[in-house]
């Protein structure tokens, strides 16, 4: 079958947005700064433009520990096709998802997805609707597929029967996005973040970032998610107090969102600590900060608390679809700051002989493993300080220092 003709079995058609809302008045909201990255300028003769788009981004990512990203180079109506692929993905019949699951216990044998048969949340393929318990017997209304491999093309490309017919259809697309993000957008915010740390440009993406199509244990990760969040009946939203997706931080070295007009995902506010709607920039990425790099930057870079929650009232019962990049550093990432021996970081004190005294030396892997063994646990919730490996598990305490200040 052609492409044109799955896309027709599976009536790929555009997703239909919300209209915006008309209450951003009335509303607990913050608009992010924008990274413009047609100002990215290579080599020697751009090193000046670069130190300025450094000087933006540093702002945003010592404070709110997000922003967006706007004029990166790719193709809008690109991305707007992966959301209508998404759309029907996402929106395929229970049977089908249950051929796909998340879930290492995945086999081929088992029976078809019934209540108690869910996939886990962090394998490739599906998560249905359900897996996660949100608060008073709520269970979560989120579907996700994950793509996992994404930098490994050739693994990727000859591993297609893991996939449902529709992500066969339209693997080379759904790479190019993901591996556009990693080895162009991702490059170059690895370069800002070296000027920012007063390292040599090349040095995170090296250390940190860099990709082998290869070797899937020496690169860095590219993880993808489809979202697609339904919204709740009266009963379930008024239990939940709203929530869709829990208070978090992500694990990743950066995540990347597409923003849509939906107002739903919330960040707790840096400087009074209250939560509030990342405003949607129409066009542009929602960029933060995950706990790999709080980590490597010592502190200095903020990995924010973030939630997803119903959206204002003009917005309500619709559904919601984003596209979402993790990449995670490579495994052996060291994840303390003296690693990188960055002058700033010393100058302000973000080194283990001075504020990370309790961190043990621990690299990517040991935290990845450590953190994902906790996600949609009900006691690792706000305000609830875990301490893993001498470091908290959400970093709530920012907010409440910044409150006070
Ligand atoms: O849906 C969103 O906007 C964010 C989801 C999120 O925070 C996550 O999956 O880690
Ligand atoms: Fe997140």
């Amino acid at each position: 079958m052609s492409t044109l003709e799955i896309d027709q079995k599976y009536n790929v058609r555009p997703f239909v947005d919300v209209h915006e809302t008309k209450l951003k008045n009335e509303i607990p909201i913050v608009r992010l700064d924008a990274v413009d990255l047609s100002q990215y300028v290579s080599g020697p003769e751009g090193y000046a433009s670069r130190v300025e788009l450094a000087k933006v981004l540093e702002a945003s990512i010592t404070t709110y520990g997000f922003f967006n990203l706007v004029n990166f180079g790719y193709d809008l109506e690109k991305i707007e096709h992966l959301r209508a692929v998404a759309q029907s993905l996402l929106q395929l019949p229970s049977e089908e998802k249950g051929k796909y699951l998340a879930s290492t216990w995945r086999k081929e044998d088992e029976p078809p997805i019934d209540e108690n048969f869910l996939g886990g949340e962090r394998g490739q393929g599906f998560k249905p609707k359900g897996y996660w318990p949100i608060s008073e017997g709520v269970r979560d209304s989120i579907t996700h597929y994950n793509f996992k491999h994404l930098l490994q093309e050739d693994y990727f490309l000859s591993h297609l029967d893991q996939h449902p017919e529709l992500v066969r259809a339209h693997a080379h697309e759904i790479l190019a996005w993901y591996q556009f993000i990693h080895n162009d957008i991702l490059l170059k915010i690895s370069n800002l973040c070296d000027i920012i740390l007063g390292l040599q440009e090349g040095t995170i993406w090296e250390r940190v970032f860099k990709s082998d199509s290869q070797d899937e244990k020496k690169s860095a990760g590219g993880h993808a998610r489809f979202m697609l969040y339904e919204p709740y009946d009266d009963e379930n939203s008024l239990k939940s107090n709203q929530t869709w997706l829990r208070g978090h931080s992500d694990i990743s070295g950066f995540s990347f969102i597409t923003s849509q007009p939906m107002l739903t995902l919330q960040i707790k506010d840096y400087f009074d600590g209250e939560w509030k709607y990342v405003d949607h920039r129409p066009g542009s990425l929602i960029v933060n900060i995950g706990d790999a790099m709080e980590f490597i930057s010592g502190g200095y870079f903020k990995a924010c608390l973030h939630r997803v929650v119903e959206p204002p009232q003009d917005q309500k019962r619709h559904d919601r679809i984003v596209l979402i990049y993790f990449c995670n550093p490579k495994d052996g990432t060291p994840l303390n700051p003296d690693f990188y021996e960055s002058s700033k970081l010393k100058s302000l004190g973000y080194s283990k002989a001075d504020k990370l005294k309790n961190w043990e030396d621990i690299t990517f892997a040991d935290w990845n493993t450590a953190k994902g063994q906790t996600l949609g646990r009900k006691n690792v919730g706000e305000r609830n300080q875990i301490i893993v490996y001498g470091r908290n598990l959400e970093r709530w305490h920012h907010f409440e220092a910044a409150a006070v200040n």
